[in-house]
């Protein structure tokens, strides 16, 4: 039957023939009109008011007696951030108003500053004191998705919805930048000298610094302002704010912090600890104790770090780590640089491991439930994540080997140097010509199993992660306390410098508790905290070796991934546990003679190496790196008693 189902009249050539009126006007759409007589009436019915956060307090009715009307606390939010950002030698603060400048409204702003408008000018009053700062306060992903892409230059939405964005000239973290106030209180707490990585710096200097960043910041038409939270564990949780000049930092920070509902984000008061990042903006060589153009300084006593010269994202999410590093400590919690999931039985396993060891690949499981892939606290509750979010590496990423993370790939994450399609803008996963060190920042939700809230129970397992280039530690092996302990503090890993033309020798790296960047205080102390925990708990420790097999690197190959996710499958199983073991020589290891799914020729990896001399060489080589950088430990007490120090040094290699 011929015609098109909706009633038209067909013309002769098949198309519905248009209707004319009897006053000769043609109409060819047949919706309603909008309810709208100019293009800017229509606009204003786009954009729907967003309920206030504070619909009970201070409303009439309202069960809960409040002291402060809505209008009250708006003006304390804004004398926050005024006080957040005032100069510490001029008389006034800025004169803060919430929005983006770019968006006039016609609203009289609500303007907040340390004194009143009424200030004589003086000479000593700068123009700074006469301009407002503009502030946009946790904005949503789709607002700073439009701030980013309207204002800053490599800002682009990828195929699949991320937001691709360049961090500059630093596409990685730099440690010898990260300086630390040494004054009376943190004279004797901190770790200082050969070894640590708190390089000091004195309080004038610090306050130097932080008038350059907040100078810059409030030089600015607009800084993005972050109030969110660090730690799931609810007794001992962080409140943050991040302060910064680009939607790329506050995106990174709103996907990597406990992201704060309307209702604690009105109770938010003054927060515990303040990032100024003026990345964009170098330090001043003329500054005393400044030895490049970048500096990230922390200042336990104010609660305050300065980020100046790295653009660097990560840099924000770590220098936090380390303020949870001193802070948690002094409330007996162990402050751990490990990912963290768990099994459908409740059982937690924690995965130490320096950068590019397998944290982030290994703790997102599709079979477990992932507390966090980076930074987590143990306390006598269990252990939580201190963030919101997961930063994972995308070099070589595949949709097949890492499908959760591939799948987090979406609207709202960040997706830091990649390369993509300039048309599709499909991501080129493989390319490394910004960096090798290519990155994705998503909120943990994103990840299908993640266990929100994300706390656990006490861990059963402590697995250490060794990326080993050298290719001579075995793929598993169960350690017995003194062994855990031992290679805990050691921290070894190796990676090929692969940055540098030609170099073929893989470079050992010793940091203490995994982290060495990242802790304040000596690695014993957090060492016997460990070793306390485990013993209580009855966790046992694992090594993992997920570098190279059959040869060192240029010879071997990285062990493949799916034999690690065997291997760890058995530790959090249990099977492994149970498994016949024999010992290795120098390490004295115990090594599983067999494990499910994984070829058993591989778990003694002399079995590997076609050149078993080349072998014995490579394994003396490492075991004496590893006796070398165990020297600077042999004075330290480990625990309360002396015991536990003599076994220690007595689980390092023999030979
Ligand atoms: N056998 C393996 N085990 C773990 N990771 C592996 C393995 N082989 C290759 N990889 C790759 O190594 C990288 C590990 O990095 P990541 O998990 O981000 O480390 P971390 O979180 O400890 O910094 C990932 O890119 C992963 O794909
Ligand atoms: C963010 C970092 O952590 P990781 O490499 O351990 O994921 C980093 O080291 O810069
Ligand atoms: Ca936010
Ligand atoms: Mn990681």
């Amino acid at each position: 039957m011929a015609g098109n189902g909706n009633g038209n009249a067909m013309g002769r050539n098949g198309l519905p023939t248009i209707q004319t009126r009897p006053n000769g006007i043609c109409h060819d759409d047949s919706s309603a009109p909008v309810k709208a007589n100019t293009i800017d009436e229509l606009h204003s019915l786009q954009k729907k008011k967003s309920a206030p956060t504070t619909p009970l307090n201070g409303i009439q009715g309202a069960a809960n007696f409040s002291f402060f009307t809505e209008e009250e606390r708006q003006q304390q939010q804004l004398q926050s951030i005024s006080n957040s950002l005032a100069s510490l030698t001029r008389e006034t603060g800025p004169k803060v108003v919430k929005g983006d400048p770019a968006k006039r409204t016609g609203e009289t702003p609500k303007v907040s500053h340390h004194h009143h408008f009424t200030v004589t000018p003086t000479i000593s009053v700068s123009d700074s004191s006469l301009k407002f700062t503009h502030v946009l306060y946790n904005l949503s992903p789709a607002e700073l998705y439009e701030q980013a892409i309207k204002y800053e230059e490599g800002s682009f939405i990828t195929s699949s919805g991320a937001l691709a964005t360049l961090s500059g000239a630093k596409t990685g973290r730099s440690p010898k930048d990260k300086r630390v106030v040494r004054d009376e209180s943190t004279e004797d707490d901190l770790w200082w000298g050969k070894g640590s990585p708190n390089i000091e710096m004195d309080e004038h200097t610090f306050l130097v610094n932080r008038e350059r960043a907040v100078d810059y910041l409030n030089s600015l038409d607009k800084v993005f302002v972050n109030d969110q939270f660090l730690n799931w564990d609810p007794e001992h949780q962080i409140k943050v704010r991040i302060v910064s000049a680009r939607a790329y930092h506050s995106l990174f920070m709103h996907n990597m912090c406990i992201r704060p509902t309307p209702e604690e984000l009105e109770n938010f008061g003054t927060p515990d600890f303040t990032i100024y990042n003026a990345g964009q903006f170098p330090c001043n060589r003329y500054t005393h104790y400044m030895t490049s153009s970048t500096s990230i300084d922390l200042n336990l006593g104010r609660r305050e770090m300065v980020i100046l010269g790295t653009q660097y994202a990560g840099e924000m999410k770590k220098g936090l780590f380390s303020v949870m590093h001193y802070l948690m400590p002094k409330r007996q919690i162990l402050s751990l640089h490990s990912g963290c999931n768990m099994g459908k039985s409740g059982d937690v396993a924690l995965f130490f491991g320096l950068s590019g060891t397998g944290k982030t690949t290994l703790s997102t499981d599709h079979n477990r439930y992932l507390i966090g892939d980076d930074e987590h606290c143990w306390s006598d509750n269990g252990v939580s994540n201190i963030e919101g979010g997961c930063y994972a590496k995308c070099i070589d990423l595949s949709r097949e080997k890492e499908p959760d993370i591939w799948n987090a790939i979406k609207f709202g994450t960040v997706l830091e140097n990649v390369v993509f399609d300039e048309h599709t803008r499909e991501v080129e996963f493989e390319e490394k010509s910004v960096t090798e060190n290519t990155r994705a920042a998503y909120p943990i939700e994103y990840i299908p199993n993640a266990k929100i809230p994300c706390v656990g129970p006490h861990p059963k397992n402590v697995i250490l992660l060794a990326c080993d280039a050298f290719g001579v530690l075995p793929p598993v092996s169960k350690l017995n306390m003194a062994q855990t302990m031992y290679h805990f503090i050691s921290g070894y890993t190796a990676l090929v410098a692969g940055t540098v033309e030609g170099v073929k020798e893989p470079q050992a790296t010793f940091s203490a508790c995994y982290g060495a960047a990242f802790i304040m205080l000596h690695p014993t102390k957090y060492a016997a905290m460990l070793a306390t925990k485990m013993e209580k708990h009855g966790a046992t420790g694992w090594l993992v070796n997920t570098g190279w097999s059959g040869g060192s690197y240029g010879l071997g190959k990285r062990m493949k991934l799916a034999y690690t996710r065997k291997i760890i499958d058995a530790i959090h199983s249990g099977s492994l546990l149970d498994a016949t073991y024999k010992k290795t020589d120098v390490f004295g290891l115990d090594i599983p003679t067999e494990v499910e799914g994984v070829p058993s020729e591989i778990l003694d990896p002399v079995n590997t190496w076609p050149d078993k001399k080349a072998y014995k060489e490579t394994l003396l080589k490492l075991a004496g790196l590893f006796k070398k950088n165990f020297d600077v430990f042999t004075s330290h007490k480990i625990g309360k008693d002396s015991k536990l120090t003599e076994e220690i040094l007595a689980a390092g290699p023999v030979f």
